[in-house]
């Protein structure tokens, strides 16, 4: 997100590199903002979305199955899920949207104790006091009652680890090595220990510095919001300014930021391609928009080529044929690791920066079983995931319970007041009858060596290293996990590592991709953006369209 892009000139051509919802959704805004401007965007293959991928195939009952080989839900309270969301229906695939209430089963999270039983994340007084008689607990009833009174950092203070400052605030390295480092291993696949503070906990870090203490905080927050008595609250600066730019009546955006509060997590029924599916059928039509399947190899130009109003891309198209493409800007929604061979040949400095931002692979292994489910009954919830304290011989970051998700989505009313589309029962996005889907997810930072490098087992080892785990887990027969459907999936180098000093590292790159290229380039994407989420890449992308434009 770079604060100083400015508005393109008159008639301007611009180029995505990225067919993801980084790219797709910034080639939607900036295409309704500036009909003006023509805009090229490049992907490899002619499906979208990226790591979004809902893959429809055949059970072994030959009935027809859907199976998410990446993402699957995205947060209900954010921006960028409330443009995502209106787009979609604005766009007439709104009976599509599904939500995850707060009271059903799919909201429940397991944790995996060191001793292998799953342990509730506490939502409610009973599942605490279970979860505070479990090892999990340990140093976290303790840490809580004495974190007032420790010292806090300076305001000035480097970024540090997540690990670090939880150890701080808690007094112990139980509750990072706990809790947290099952969290934080369910949204980034790493490390407590090699994860930014600033990304990973930045909440807790500015209500460090602005309070002393997070109880401080907390207690402050609680105050403030029981003083607050004002009605509805304000649209988000961000909604308000895409309701102004796409001419969105604001009384109805504050009613779906209001209804979107509510839902811990929204999908979409027969699976979250339909998002980005939706997207490009939508860029598609524009007259101002070309979608080129294709491969960026580099990107010249800028202050080194003595042409700043002009940025080259060379690329490949589907038949192997190289090409290249002038464009006054060009918007890069890759991974920064994608980023950087893209500049190795023209940019040698910037380069260097972007190739020491690492990444984490993650092996996906989906299972399903039809007529079947082997969930147990205690532990029907989104899923469970492995703590450090857990020996965890197989790897294994957690498990989704794709199967209990989709019995637990219901339609998303509209409007306040609009009946759903179809009525809310648990089975209405699910295949018919009883069935087990889940996707385990493997690797990540666990996968690599002290320098960072991954070794990555087979198929075959990572099937059994997860049939392994779910039998010890959840008591799953062999008959049962071998008369499985099995689909593997590596995720390669899918998630950047953000490392302490991550923040200041971006913001090196977004400087010198600024002085080198004027306003020629910006960047989106998970590296660039506020968060890894959906809705953080999305928000990220309108925000840059709008400077755009
Ligand atoms: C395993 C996993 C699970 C996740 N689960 C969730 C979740 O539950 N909820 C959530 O909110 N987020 C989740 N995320 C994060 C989510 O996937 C990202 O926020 C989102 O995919 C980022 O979109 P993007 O467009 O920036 O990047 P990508 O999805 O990486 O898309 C980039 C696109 O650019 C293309 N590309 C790459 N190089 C080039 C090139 N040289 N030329 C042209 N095109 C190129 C790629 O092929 C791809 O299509 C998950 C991520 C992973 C890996
Ligand atoms: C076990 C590994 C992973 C699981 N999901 C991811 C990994 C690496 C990736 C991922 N999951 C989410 C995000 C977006 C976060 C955001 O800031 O929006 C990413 C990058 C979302 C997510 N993760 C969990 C939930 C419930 C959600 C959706 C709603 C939300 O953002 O709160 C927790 C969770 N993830 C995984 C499991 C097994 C699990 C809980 C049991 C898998």
């Amino acid at each position: 997100m770079l604060s100083q892009l400015t508005k393109l000139p008159a008639n301007a051509r611009v180029g995505v590199v990225g067919g993801g919802v980084a790219g797709l959704t910034f080639t939607y805004f900036l295409g309704k903002l500036r009909p003006d401007v023509q805009i090229t965007l490049f992907n490899p293959e002619s499906r979208p979305g990226g790591w979004i991928h809902s893959w429809h195939t055949q059970g072994p009952d030959g009935r027809p199955v859907m199976l998410e080989r990446g993402p699957r839900t995205f947060r209900g309270v954010s921006d960028g899920t409330v443009l995502i969301l209106d787009t979609l229906m604005q766009l007439g695939h709104g009976d599509n949207i599904r939500s995850v209430s707060k009271d059903s089963s799919a909201d429940r999270k397991f944790v995996l104790d060191p001793r292998d039983r799953l342990v509730q994340v506490p939502n409610s007084l009973g599942s605490l006091a279970r979860f505070l008689a479990s090892p999990l607990s340990k140093g976290l009833l303790w840490g809580l009652a004495g974190e007032w009174a420790r010292k806090p950092v300076g305001a000035d203070a480097p970024d540090e680890s997540a690990e670090a400052l939880l150890t701080r605030r808690f007094g112990s390295p139980y509750p990072a090595r706990n809790l947290f480092s099952a969290v934080y291993r369910g949204i980034y696949a790493d490390d407590v220990g090699r994860l930014s503070a600033q990304k990973a906990v930045g909440r807790m870090v500015r209500d460090e510095r602005a309070h002393g203490s997070l109880t401080a905080a907390a207690w402050a927050r609680w105050r403030s919001a029981k003083a607050d008595t004002s009605a509805a609250p304000e649209l988000s600066p961000l909604v308000a300014a895409y309701g102004r730019a796409l001419g969105r009546d604001a009384q109805e955006l504050r009613s779906l930021a209001h209804r979107l509060a509510q839902f811990p997590m929204l999908g979409l029924t027969g699976g979250l391609q339909q998002f980005p599916d939706a997207f490009q059928a939508a860029v598609a039509r524009f007259p101002n928009v070309a979608l080129c399947t294709g491969t960026v190899t580099g990107l010249r130009g800028g202050a080194g080529a003595g042409d700043k109003q002009a940025v080259a891309l060379e690329y490949t198209d589907a038949q192997g044929a190289q090409h290249k493409g002038k464009f006054s800007h060009v918007r890069l929604a890759v991974a920064p690791n994608r980023m950087a061979p893209l500049v190795a040949g023209a940019n040698a400095p910037l380069f260097s920066k972007l190739n020491a931002i690492r990444s984490n692979t993650v092996s996906l292994v989906n299972m399903y079983i039809p007529g079947k489910d082997i969930v147990p009954a205690q532990f029907r919830g989104f899923g469970y995931l492995v703590p450090e304290s857990n020996a965890n011989p197989e790897k294994l970051l957690g498990v989704i319970f794709d199967s209990v998700i989709e019995q637990s989505f219901a339609p998303f009313a509209v409007a306040d007041g609009a009946a759903p589309a179809a009525p809310a029962t648990a089975a209405a996005a699910a295949p018919a009858g009883i069935y087990t889907k889940l996707t385990a997810m493997v690797g990540g930072s666990l996968y690599n060596d002290a320098e960072g490098h991954p070794t990555i087992p087979s198929e075959a080892e990572t099937i059994a290293r997860v049939k392994r785990a779910l039998s010890r887990h959840l008591g799953a027969s062999p008959t049962d996990l071998d008369g499985a459907q099995w689909l593997h999936t590596v995720a390669r180098d899918c998630l950047p590592q953000f490392v302490p000093g991550y923040g200041a590292q971006a913001a090196e790159i977004e400087r010198a991709v600024l002085a080198d290229y004027a306003q020629g380039v910006s960047l989106g994407g998970m590296g660039f953006a506020r968060g890894p989420g959906i809705p953080d890449v999305v928000s990220d992308a309108f925000t840059d369209a709008m400077k755009l434009h």
